[in-house]
């Protein structure tokens, strides 16, 4: 089993092509976590720094031509080592552009996990959903099936976040409840999730990692909400200090998972 205390002995270096926006958050996420995050922009440097990394994130969320060539040469480099791949979507049904940087990066990278909220999955299943910029938005479709056939699809591990989890490998399906509606009123807490799974499976490569760390991240989250039940700013303060103290009793005392 993954503890906390695994990774925190372990403290894997995780590689990041970060958005724009939340980088600091990111790293701070990986940081308390464990992990010990690295970011980087100039892609001279993507396969040196691929090879010192344990795990990398290609966070899409705000990419240009430059960033999608430090995607592309990290991510070979990390499918060559056998370390595990991360990516985020963001948006991706969104632009074309967004489509067409996601469609050139599966064609060339293989993701150990593909991380999105709902209208992200969504749009890669092909299933119609009423997206919101970043944010998920609204759809009819059953979440549990659009995870299952994105997983199938790309041959890889799906997390699809929100107020209910999902994590798959695309036939064994777990749910985790654990979480706070903060989550949502802070901008990254997908990023930072990414981190998170990253660092986690970066230690153990494992479905029951995946779902052990995405529940760590919910619950990190359920005990902040608890300090600052009125206070979203301070929640997310708060959500590192709980990031970085937590026990695997507390973990194992709270999670809510089920497999589906
Ligand atoms: N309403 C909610 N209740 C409980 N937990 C939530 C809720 N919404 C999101 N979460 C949690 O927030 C984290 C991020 O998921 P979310 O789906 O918000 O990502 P996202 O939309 O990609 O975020 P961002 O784009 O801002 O980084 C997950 O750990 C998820 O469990
Ligand atoms: C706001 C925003 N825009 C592009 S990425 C990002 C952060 C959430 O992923
Ligand atoms: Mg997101």
């Amino acid at each position: 089993m993954l503890t906390i205390d695994s990774i925190r002995k372990t403290n894997p270096v995780i590689l990041n092509v970060a958005n724009m926006v939340t980088p600091q958050h990111v790293a701070d996420a990986i940081n308390f976590y464990g992990g010990s995050p690295i970011m980087f922009t100039d892609e001279r440097e993507a396969k040196e720094l691929t090879n010192i990394a344990s795990g990398v994130v290609f966070n899409m969320g705000s990419t240009n031509e430059s960033t999608l060539r430090n995607v592309l040469a990290s991510g070979k480099v990390a499918n060559k080592r056998g370390i595990p791949v991360v990516i985020d979507p963001v948006a991706v049904g969104v632009t074309e552009l967004r489509q067409a940087n996601f469609k050139r990066t599966a064609d060339e990278v293989h993701f150990d996990v593909i991380r999105g909220n709902a209208g992200e999955i969504a749009y890669l299943a092909n299933v119609n959903w009423q997206v919101n910029g970043i944010d998920a938005g609204n759809g009819s479709g059953d979440v549990v099936a659009i995870a299952k056939q994105v997983a199938q699809k790309y041959d890889c591990w799906v997390v699809l976040s929100g107020p209910r989890d999902i994590v798959t490998d695309g036939n064994i399906t777990y749910s985790v409840d654990n979480g706070h509606p903060y989550f949502q009123t802070n901008v990254g807490s997908g990023d930072m999730l990414d981190g998170i799974l990253a660092t986690a499976i970066s230690v153990e490569n494992n479905l029951k990692a995946l779902v052990r760390a995405t529940a760590t991240f919910s619950i990190a989250g359920e005990l902040a909400g608890e300090e600052y039940p009125h206070q979203p700013a301070s929640f997310f303060v708060e959500l590192f200090n709980q990031l970085a103290t937590i026990s695997d009793d507390e973990i194992d005392t709270k999670m809510k998972i089920h497999q589906l």
